[in-house]
Order: structure tokens, then C-alpha cells, then sequence
């Protein structure tokens, strides 16, 4: 079985082609699972899979958190597939993907920079209570795509110096709090300029913070175009593992499109050869 291993901002992902290892879907769970776990075997954020598209796109991507759940969508993950679809000649410079959550488009900016347009905001509830540990936090919700993606927005000062623990321990309360029946993942944000955004994500499917997350920076911009805290275009998002550039066109009271633009880098190809994996 063949691989790539690649990151988005340091969003790390397995990449497996179906179109030629023709896996049976049903296993693709415990795949991820094992693939991804870090010290066992390769380990990453998440398992993404090429497969036959049938809605008229180049092809279609799966993709799986490192616990085996589905993701409707990974931002970074979709960067990162559209320089896999270039280079593994599946599609050109400009490429349609087929995701759960929906259409996704994707442009080769150059060698190691892609630009997508994810999926646009289906739902955005601005600024309603969330309690987490008995104490009410102002936090905002923005899915994308349908089914979509889920994402809680949560400001939150002195982000750069927050004690991890303490973080991780509110990300996993908020994301398991059932004002959101498909859970979130939690984004935390704190404004540190002009357009300039510092964020962390404590990602549902991996229940732990994550180095970048595209679709998360994406659901940040939405939420503060809309309350007029950024401009929406070229807005800077920094998070672990680099930087991330969403740019969201307002009209009126909604996006209207969202684009998220950031750094690939292909880590290593290879054959998996883990003895733990059971392919039937
Ligand atoms: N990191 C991804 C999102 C993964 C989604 C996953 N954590 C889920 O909620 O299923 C991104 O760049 O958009």
C-alpha cells in the first residue's frame, strides 16, 4: 500500500490513493486509526483517501480523524489533497474535489502554496452562551458546507500564554457540550493586530489541539467579518504550525465565500508496511 504523508501548517495527514489500493470503505476507520497513531505507526491528524468522483469532479476525498471518525471536511487536508491530485497527475493546476460536506475547489498557487475555497457558512450563530465548568463563555457557532462542519468560536485573552492544560481541559469541555449535537471543534482566538489573528484548535475526531486548522481559521474570519472585527480580505491567522490567510466576501449579513490560502509540504512517500494492520 502506497503513501504519502504531507501537512498543512503542520495539520498532519496519511494519504492513501484508493484509485489504486482499492480498500473496502468499511475498513477505512481502523485504517486511520492505526496509520495515525503516533508512536505505533506513521501517526497524523488524519487519514485522507482519493477515491472515484461522482459528481463530476476530478475525485473524491474521504476523510478520517485519527480516532476513525468521519470529518465532513478538513481545510488543511484539502490543501494538502489538491497538491497530492496535481502532482499524481489526477488533476491540473485548478481542481474540483468532492468532499461530504460539499464542492470544494482548489488552485495551485506554486510549488508549495494552495489556495481552496471551502465550503460556505450554512450556519452562524453569533455570540450565544456556552457553560463550560460553570462558567459561561460568549462563543460563537459557524458550520460550513452541508452536512457541515462544526465549529465553535471562542475569543479568548492572552491566548499566546494560556497554560495548555488548563486549555486543552476547556476545549474538550466545550467540544462535548450539548448545545452542539454533532460536538465542535473548538476554536480560540485572540485579535493581535490589524487583520491578524492568533488561534488554536482543539479538534473533534483527534481530541487534542492540532498544529493549524483551515476550516477552523475559516469559521474565526467568518464570525468576526460579520461582527466587523476584521476586514474579511487577506486576514492572517496564525497557529502552531504556521500561517494561514482567509479571505471572506461579505454581502450584507452573510459570506458569501470563503477562501483559505496556506503552506503544503510533503514529508515523506513511501510503502506501509505496519504489521499491525489487518486488510482483508
Ligand atoms: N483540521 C481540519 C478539520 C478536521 C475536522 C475534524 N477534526 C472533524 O471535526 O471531523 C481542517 O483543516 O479544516
Amino acid at each position: 500500500m502506497r503513501f504519502w504523508k504531507m501537512n498543512g501548517a503542520g495539520n498532519d495527514f496519511v494519504i492513501l490513493n484508493n484509485l489504486e489500493e482499492h480498500l473496502p470503505l468499511e475498513q477505512l476507520p481502523q485504517i486511520a486509526r492505526t496509520l495515525c497513531e503516533r508512536h505505533m505507526s506513521i501517526g497524523a491528524d488524519g487519514l485522507m483517501v482519493v477515491d472515484a468522483p461522482s459528481q463530476g469532479g476530478d475525485y473524491r476525498m474521504l476523510f478520517y480523524n485519527s480516532d476513525g471518525s468521519v470529518g465532513e471536511m478538513c481545510g488543511n487536508g484539502a490543501r494538502c489533497i489538491c497538491r497530492y491530485g496535481y502532482e499524481n497527475g489526477l488533476a491540473g493546476e485548478t481542481q474540483t474535489v468532492e468532499t461530504t460536506a460539499g464542492i470544494v475547489t482548489g488552485r495551485r498557487i506554486d510549488q508549495r502554496l494552495y489556495r481552496i475555497r471551502l465550503n460556505d457558512p450554512t450556519t452562524v450563530r453569533l455570540d450565544s452562551p456556552v457553560e463550560a465548568d460553570g462558567v459561561t463563555y460568549v462563543c460563537s457557532y459557524v458550520e460550513l458546507g452541508n452536512p457541515g462542519i462544526p465549529h465553535a468560536v471562542v475569543p479568548y485573552a492572552g491566548l499566546r500564554q494560556a497554560d495548555e492544560n488548563e486549555l486543552r481541559e476547556l476545549g474538550r469541555a466545550i467540544r462535548w457540550n450539548k448545545v452542539f449535537p454533532k460536538g465542535a471543534n473548538v476554536n480560540f482566538y485572540e485579535i493581535t493586530g490589524e487583520d491578524l489573528i492568533f488561534e488554536r484548535t482543539f479538534e473533534r475526531g483527534v481530541e487534542d489541539f492540532t498544529y493549524a486548522c483551515g476550516t477552523g481559521t475559516g469559521s474565526v474570519v467568518t464570525v468576526l467579518t460579520l461582527q466587523g472585527k476584521v476586514s474579511g480580505h487577506g486576514v492572517q491567522v496564525d497557529m502552531t504550525g504556521g500561517r494561514l490567510v482567509i479571505d471572506a466576501e461579505r454581502v450584507h449579513s452573510h459570506i458569501a465565500s470563503l477562501y483559505l490560502t496556506g503552506p503544503t509540504n510533503v514529508v515523506c512517500r513511501g510503502e506501509v508496511t505496519d504489521e499491525d494492520l489487518i486488510i482483508m
